[in-house]
């Protein structure tokens, strides 16, 4: 697995636009984005380093959506990513991963397009709105539908989105996490209003999927949910 070969300027990176949907956002598109769908494996394995869209060299795609309900603030946590922790150059641009982030349109009316792309997805990151109680009731009927559409062995993440808005929560922290143990994914809360635990989100996320393609036989398993839970300790339990 060679690293990533040249990287152009991040500033210079202009996504085109291919959303499988579009919301009220007109299908804004998120970093490094494929003109076109994947390959039904999913995993794209050139046979020597391609350049993305960002003008970066990878080895390896990943496919990674963000579901969930409509106005809970998928696009700008992707925004918020895409201009923010990923420009620094992590995790990502050193092991020369292309990680492709699918926004989708929450609401009702579009699903049925979002559902052709959970097929070749490898990540979902699923969020709620903490401050709107019934985007978190909806997060069983989203399980659900991922469990439908979506690979079985797909990385699940659940995300409370707006932990900003204090005075206007209407969920716990507490109410995610139990919802989260329950159906066995992790779960962390985010806002992409102050940048809150963003870059980990999709950098947990990341490191899961890259240890899954890479890692050697008698390597133990990743901790998602350690990892996350480590480095928010590490980090006095707000990262932004
Ligand atoms: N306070 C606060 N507001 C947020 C946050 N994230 C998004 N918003 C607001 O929530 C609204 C909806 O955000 P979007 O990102 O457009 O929501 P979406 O999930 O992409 O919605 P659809 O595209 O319709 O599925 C906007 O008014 C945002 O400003 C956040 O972290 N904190
Ligand atoms: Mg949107």
């Amino acid at each position: 697995m060679s690293r990533k070969k040249a990287v152009k300027g991040k500033g210079s990176s202009k996504s085109p636009k291919a959303s499988p949907s579009s919301g009220r956002d007109g299908g804004r598109t998120g970093k490094g984005l494929a003109a076109a769908a994947a390959p039904s494996s999913g995993l794209v394995y050139p046979s020597r380093p391609s350049i993305s869209n960002s003008g970066e060299f990878y080895d390896i795609a990943f496919k990674v959506m963000l579901v969930g309900d409509s106005g809970v603030g998928k696009t700008c946590l992707l925004v918020r990513f895409k201009d923010g922790a990923f420009l620094a150059g992590s995790f990502i641009s050193t092991v020369g991963i292309d990680f492709r982030i699918w926004d989708t349109a929450g609401q009702e009316r579009f699903r049925s397009v979002t559902h052709a792309y959970y097929r070749d997805a490898h990540a979902l990151l699923l969020l709620y709105d903490v401050t709107n109680k019934a985007s978190f009731d909806n997060i069983r009927a989203w399980l659900t539908e991922i469990h439908e559409y979506a690979q079985q062995d797909v990385v699940v993440m659940l995300l409370g989105n707006k932990a900003d808005s204090t005075h206007d929560r209407a969920v716990k922290r507490e109410e995610g996490e139990k919802l989260a143990k329950e159906f066995g994914v992790p779960f962390m809360e985010t806002s992409a209003k102050s940048g809150l635990n963003v870059e980990l989100a999709f950098t947990a996320v990341a490191k899961e999927l890259k240890h899954r393609t890479m890692k050697e036989p008698d390597e133990p398993k990743f901790q998602l949910q350690e990892y996350v839970d480590q480095e928010m300790r590490t980090a006095g339990c707000c990262r932004s």
